[in-house]
């Protein structure tokens, strides 16, 4: 079976073209591959699927390295719309993408960037899901007695997203699992550290559902600009400095979709016996 490994600012990614290789892997198979000693080594698996909607190009599945489906993966995205165009499965240059929960748009640029339309975020609890009756622009959550403030936001997938002074200091190992799977958020969630420099430019650093902190967070980056700009801290265009590199993010308000763009590398491709 071959696939490709690709990568988007280092969120990195098995890429694998089910519809010419009907293929499909169960979680503990997901879970072997994807370790960086025994495995082919990843954040994400994405499989890519004939269409299922009408007016889409394709169907995409997207898989943590623990094995779970989510929703939505921005760096992914990116990376499926160059891979589809490598592999000679489209001949487009702008596709429409189903995924778990929703239709996402993605345009390839002439210099190598990809821009994704991600939909419109959605900040009500019951949609992210969060365990609170009513929408705060933060909410409190208590971990081992101290309360972090944190705001809160679907991209599909659940984010919620902390303010920080100094980035390099910022306790992802120790508060991101705690929160991540803290039982406020029933479906567990993508937990950002958010430094702001100036009403466009972040720091972010993402202790990802499933994973753990990666390089980079397409969604994360999404949810820490839609999150930081209701707060009215952030304009309507945000450079996200991440580990592994800068995305630009758009947004005009609250019902407006949020435009991602940034780079798409494809690194190699495999072939492996499953
Ligand atoms: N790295 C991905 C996010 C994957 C989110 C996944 N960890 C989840 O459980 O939702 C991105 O660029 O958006």
């Amino acid at each position: 079976m071959s696939f490709a490994k690709m990568q988007g600012l280092g969120n990195d990614f098995m890429v694998v073209d089910t519809i010419s290789q009907p293929v499909f892997f169960n979680e503990s198979q997901i879970k072997k591959l994807s370790d960086r000693h025994f495995g082919i080594g990843f954040d994400q698996l994405l499989l890519v699927e004939p269409p299922q909607q009408p007016n889409t190009d394709f169907h995409y599945r997207i898989f943590n390295a623990d094995g779970k489906e989510v929703e939505q993966c921005g760096n992914g995205a990116r990376c499926l719309a160059r891979f589809v165009k490598i592999m000679g499965l489209t001949w487009k240059y702008k596709l429409r993408i189903s995924t778990l929960k929703g239709v996402i748009s993605a345009r390839m640029h002439k210099d190598g960037n990809v821009t994704v339309d991600m939909g419109v975020p959605n900040f009500e609890p019951d949609r992210i899901p969060l365990r609170y009756a009513n929408r705060e622009l933060n909410y409190a959550v208590d971990v081992d007695g101290i309360k972090y403030s944190v705001g809160a936001v679907s991209m599909g997938n659940p984010h919620c997203v902390l303010e920080v002074d100094d980035i390099e200091q910022a306790p992802v190992e120790r508060v991101g699992p705690a929160i991540g799977q803290h039982h406020l958020f029933p479906q567990q969630v993508n937990v950002g550290f958010m430094q702001i420099l100036s009403d466009r430019e972040i720091s972010l650093r993402v202790f990802e559902r499933g994973v753990g902190e990666t390089m980079a967070c397409g969604s994360g980056a999404c949810a820490a600009v839609a999150i930081g700009q209701l707060q009215q801290r952030l304009g309507s265009k945000v450079k996200v400095h991440l580990p592994g590199g800068d995305l630009t993010i758009d947004w005009d308000g609250e019902g407006q979709p949020l435009l991602m763009t940034g780079p798409a590398e494809f690194v190699f491709e495999g072939q492996i016996e499953i």
